[in-house]
């Protein structure tokens, strides 16, 4: 049921919304499916081509570079000039595409704002169409927000960060979205409506000709970016744009894409502005490709950070390749973020992350992250003082010396200790992160740190492997083998220490036990998962027609019971267990009639 004008071979299944529908207009919607008829193909490829790498990991084998594409690696190429735009990128904020979020990023006094409809959000169709409104208004520079309880306006300030949008990955379906009896592509969707609705007031507003920009998350291989470029190549036809106007920075965050950072560049050299290091899915990936090989149980989450031999090589790696095809090589992100109520500990998680800057910086990195706006400041001075005036370092910092980077380099096994702490940590975030992701929220602080979707999977696959293997723990000092009794036992006691810490009202009200479930079940699983967004995906779909078919079945139920409950009082033969059980029937019936329809339904199009 779709109240929106969809061309042929489309169809709306989220909630109508006359905001949405400015969106979802037929010729947005067209373009969108002009996208999926010709790349489909491409992408179900891909993701094929995914599936036998992961089949090569698991029987012992390990990413390495590809000797097909070594003519790449070696010869002399560059990527498309920088446009003047984005040449200084020295600090870029991340954030959800939430209304305040966007005007409180572009107006932080960072270079670059990535609006994120992929780690940081939970893509319910509320918040991927609100964030297209948002997106196009802060385009536009009508943008505003009124907090009721602060009796405060936001608006846009005179200089504002330069707009990167980041889609989701190629592996997510956008379930709401039919087109031609299968879900769109999720990126594509995201993609697409932003490029249409925004491209031509980008370009002339803020990109000086440029844009609009992009950054690309969670590519396994130079396939993948190669259908990333004819993806910018056809919108640039069809809108009439110069080719080499879109561009997009890769994130290299798969451990089988850092064997492929030159074969990713050339495939999007017309496109290209720069590499960026995903730290967090780096390592999730790490331990995700590994998944098979017992002798490589990681040492606990929080001992894993950039100074790990494979993640500085990564990071040295990148640096060298981007600079020599002459594009931005940008940091990442350090999880933690202001302390308001403590300005000892607020100072001391300000150090870490200037340390980690000033890391970046030195290696050569030409801009960073930051997850708050607390700590532009900070991280620019970090940057503009290293940097000798200059917007970027691209042509100042070589790194040759990276040349002698190796595939063991990239691979080697992080040192540190495991820890009873670390896997009772791991399910204490990583349980309140998808409680939060089931309810619309995809960033959240927890215990001071930043934890997003590329956050909670490290807890979660580390969980897992730990699991699998019965990983012996000795950090707290005391020797103990990760058995599945173990786990049931930590989770249990989690749960409660969350219920504590969350208060019994919002742990009653909040998605908490259904999170508990899905996480133990996920971390014990004897395949696992490819991804926790896409395992729960299903738990935020929302059909209008099966919502509609709720609504009313609720309703006939909510009087049914009303006519019981009368008839009851009239009635004394009726005993009191008769009526709960009518009504309890009555209830898991209704349930069960919903999951149901929505199993069936979005099992079939993933
Ligand atoms: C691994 C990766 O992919 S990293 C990239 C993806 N992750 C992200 O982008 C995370 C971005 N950061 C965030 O979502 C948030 O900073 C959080 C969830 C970590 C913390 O949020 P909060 O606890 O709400 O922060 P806090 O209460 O200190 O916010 C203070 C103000 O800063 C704003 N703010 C906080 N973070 C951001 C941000 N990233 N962008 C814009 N504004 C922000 C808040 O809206 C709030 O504004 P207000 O004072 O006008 O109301
Ligand atoms: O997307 C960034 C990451 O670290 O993951
Ligand atoms: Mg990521």
């Amino acid at each position: 049921m779709s109240f929106y004008d969809v061309p042929d071979g489309v169809e709306i299944r989220g909630r109508y919304d006359h905001q949405f529908a400015q969106i979802l207009t037929r010729d947005a919607l067209q373009f969108v499916a002009g996208l999926q008829r010709e790349f489909r193909g491409q992408v179900r490829f891909a993701m094929e081509c995914r599936r036998e790498a992961k089949k090569r990991y698991n029987s012992g084998g390990s990413p390495g570079f590809d000797p097909a594409t070594r003519f790449i690696r070696e010869s002399n190429w560059k990527c498309a000039t920088v446009p003047p735009a984005v040449a200084d990128r020295s600090v870029e904020i991340t954030g959800p595409v939430e209304r305040k979020m966007i005007i409180n990023a572009l107006n932080s006094g960072a270079k670059v704002f990535m609006a994120d409809f992929e780690d940081a959000l939970s893509p319910s169709w509320e918040n991927l169409m609100k964030g297209h409104v948002n997106l196009r208004d802060a385009v536009n520079q009508t943008i505003t927000f009124q907090d009721q309880a602060r009796n405060r306006v936001y608006k846009l300030n005179e200089t504002i960060a330069k707009l990167f949008v980041r889609p989701r990955g190629w592996h997510l379906p956008e379930a709401h979205i039919i087109i031609d009896g299968e879900p769109a592509i999720g990126c594509l969707v995201d993609f697409g409506l932003y490029f249409y609705h925004n491209h031509a007031m980008y370009r002339s507003a803020h990109g000086a000709g440029f844009g609009p920009f992009f950054y690309l998350p969670k590519m396994e291989s130079s396939r993948e970016a190669r259908i990333w470029n004819n993806v910018f190549e056809r919108a640039e036809r069809t809108s009439g744009i110069e080719r080499g106007s879109i561009r997009a920075t890769v994130l290299i965050e798969t451990l089988p894409a850092v064997f492929q950072m030159d074969e990713i560049l050339y495939e999007l050299r017309d496109h290209s502005v720069g590499l960026n290091c995903g730290r967090w899915d780096y390592i999730f990936s790490y331990i995700k490709t590994f998944q098979a090989h017992p002798d490589r149980l990681l040492p606990d989450r929080v001992q894993v950070g950039m100074t790990q031999h494979f993640m500085r090589c990564y990071s040295d790696l990148l640096i060298r390749t981007c600079h020599r095809r002459g594009v931005h090589a940008m940091g990442g992100m350090a999880a933690q973020i202001p302390i308001r109520d403590n300005p000892a500990a607020n100072e001391a998680a300000l150090e870490l992350v200037r340390k980690d800057k000033l890391r970046e910086v030195r290696a050569g990195h030409d801009g960073t992250w930051a997850a708050h706006p607390g700590l532009i400041k900070p991280i620019l001075e970090v940057f503009t003082s290293n940097m000798a005036g200059k917007a970027n370092q691209i042509h100042t910092a070589a790194r040759e010396d990276a040349d002698a980077i190796t595939e063991e380099d990239l691979v080697q096994m992080p040192r540190g200790t495991r820890s009873l702490e670390g896997l009772r940590l791991n399910t204490r975030v990583g349980i309140q992160y998808l409680a939060a992701w089931l309810t619309g929220t995809g960033s959240v602080p927890l215990y001071n740190l930043m934890e997003d979707a590329a956050t909670a999977e490290i807890s979660r696959v580390q969980n897992w492997q730990w699991i699998k293997y019965g990983a012996v723990l000795t950090g707290d000092g005391v020797k103990i083998r990760v058995t599945p009794e173990l786990f049931a036992k930590v989770v249990e006691e989690e749960m409660e220490r969350i219920k504590r810490e969350v208060g019994l009202e919002k742990f009653t009200r909040g998605r908490y036990q259904e999170a508990g479930k899905i996480f133990a079940k996920q971390c014990t699983t004897p395949e696992l998962d490819d991804f926790l967004t896409l395992d729960a995906y299903n738990l935020i779909v929302l059909y209008i027609n099966t919502y509609m078919v709720i609504i009313t079945k609720v309703y006939i139920i909510h009087k049914i019971n009303k006519i019981c409950v009368e008839s009851l009082a009239r009635d004394p033969q009726y005993c009191e267990i008769h009526k709960i059980f009518r009504c309890w029937y009555l209830n898991i019936s209704l349930l069960q009639s919903y999951n149901k329809t929505k199993d069936k339904e979005t099992s079939t199009l993933l």
